[in-house]
């Protein structure tokens, strides 16, 4: 299992417009239009699966909120700022 990062480790290691909330990390990603959304986060949701490492992703109008946190670790990851990485990567 991933260990947890140090708060240090944590604000380096950050990708940015992402930031820090407690025991998650989270952006909120911006559109054009809804469907634009939909699409993000439905491709989002493919590359969550494939490292099997879920975020919360919730969908408004013309914007997408990703959270991430590990779970089962109880806290940030290396997992987490890597599919954020990976997240961008879809823009
Ligand atoms: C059994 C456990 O749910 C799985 O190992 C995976 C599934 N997806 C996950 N996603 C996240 N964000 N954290 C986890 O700890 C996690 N664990």
């Amino acid at each position: 299992m991933a260990e947890t990062l140090s708060d240090d480790e944590i604000t380096e290691g950050l990708p940015e417009h992402w930031e820090r909330d407690g025991d998650e990390i989270v952006r909120t990603y911006e559109f054009d239009s809804y469907l634009a959304g939909v699409g993000f986060a439905a491709g989002a949701g493919g590359v969550a699966q494939d490292a099997f490492h879920h975020p919360e992703l919730t969908i408004g109008y013309e914007e997408v909120e990703v959270r991430l946190t590990s779970h089962e670790a109880g806290g940030i990851t290396e997992q987490d700022l890597d599919l954020a990485a990976r997240f961008d990567d879809l823009l």
